[in-house]
């Protein structure tokens, strides 16, 4: 199948040449009806990748397709994208369903037909009922659905939401999560949503882009990349941790939840690695103890951390670390040397 958005070998430098350069050489195949995440921390090319999407800013070189035809030069309003950013863009003056309305009457659509799509998208998000109310009228996370109304009811072909749910406080930003999800499988549209917030990106992705300096580092299924990432920087990103300098495995990292400590004098068995090693921390967390032990080599594998049931151990006590060896993730090169993809 065809996929909706093709990134063909796309570059962006910011201020002409010689200077920054957000996006680098990016491939990338969108699959229609399916939700896809970019995903890195700031400054990693995520928005500048959107916008050359949406036409709002020109790739320096390689090709933009969407529908399979090549729109590198398509102005923004010609693309039938809808978007919603994480400033809402309401106005502020007009009525919820005017609001919605809007995209659907400068697309000089019958004005039975924008009232009947407006009112459908409103409820689609729940908000039939304030349809008469203006945005100052609406909380945040309400002001949200409306722009994600605004942009379904023109029916794009594709949906770019620009960290959507960052204005929203924690515990909306995860039921919005969920609004998000909901609507974008009843619709069946074509997802693509702007995100530094790995949590955000597992839960809602089809396919999630791993994005690093402008380059791909990983992309793929979340349950895929989640036990297998590829690189280092990966595994950072998705909260591994650890990096224990092992001589006979190479480069691997493993959770801190899978890091055992033993007592003293204890053994790990035969299927683990085993460590000598000092506490060095404890953080207190609840339901756990985050525990961090020096393993007496040097370097930045000699600290690791191990998630630890209970809250016996303090700094200066001695232990036995166990790696088990089926948790041990292998590591690769990471993208600028050129074999992460
Ligand atoms: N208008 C601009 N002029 C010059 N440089 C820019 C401009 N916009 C972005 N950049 C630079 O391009 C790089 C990528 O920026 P981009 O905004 O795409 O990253 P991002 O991953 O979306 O970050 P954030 O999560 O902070 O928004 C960064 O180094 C940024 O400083």
């Amino acid at each position: 199948m065809t996929p909706v958005v093709r990134l063909d070998g796309v570059s962006h430098r910011f201020g002409g040449p010689g200077s920054v350069a957000a996006v680098t050489d990016l491939d990338l195949a969108v699959p229609r009806g399916r939700f896809t995440t970019l995903l890195g921390p700031s400054g990693c090319g995520k928005t500048t990748t959107l916008r050359m999407i949406a036409g709002f800013l020109r790739p320096t070189s390689g090709r933009i397709l969407l529908e399979g035809a090549d729109a590198t030069a398509t102005p923004p309003e010609k693309r039938n994208i809808g978007m919603v950013f994480q400033s809402y863009a309401l106005f502020p003056h007009m009525t919820l369903t005017d609001n919605v309305a809007f995209g659907l009457r400068s697309r000089k659509l019958p004005a039975d037909e924008v009232r009947r799509r407006a009112g459908e998208a409103l409820e689609l998000v729940g908000l039939s009922h304030a349809a008469a109310r203006k945005p100052g009228e609406l909380s945040g996370g309400q002001q949200q659905r409306v722009a994600l109304a605004r942009a379904v009811a023109i029916r794009p072909s594709v949906l770019l939401l620009d960290e959507p749910l960052s204005n929203l406080d924690a515990r909306l930003r995860v039921q919005m999560r969920r609004e998000l999800l909901r609507v974008q499988r009843e619709t069946g549209l074509t997802a693509i949503l702007v995100t530094h917030d790995q949590d955000e990106a597992l839960e809602l992705s089809d396919t999630m882009v791993i994005l690093n300096g402008g380059r791909l580092e990983q992309e793929g299924d979340p349950r895929e990349i989640f036990p297998a990432p590829a690189n280092r920087f990966v595994a950072e990103f998705l909260g591994y941790d650890n990096f224990p300098d092992l001589p006979e495995t190479g480069p691997v990292t493993i959770r801190p939840e899978h890091v055992t400590l033993l007592a003293d004098g204890q053994s790990e068995g035969g299927d683990a690695v085993g460590l000598d090693a000092t506490v060095t921390g404890v953080t207190y967390q609840g339901s756990h103890c985050l525990v961090e032990v020096a393993t007496g080599g040097e370097g930045p594998g000699a600290t690791l951390r191990s998630v630890h049931p209970g809250d016996d151990l303090r700094p200066g006590d001695r232990v036995r670390v166990a790696l088990p060896r089926h948790r041990l993730v292998q590591l690769g090169a990471p993208a600028e040397a050129g074999s992460a993809r």
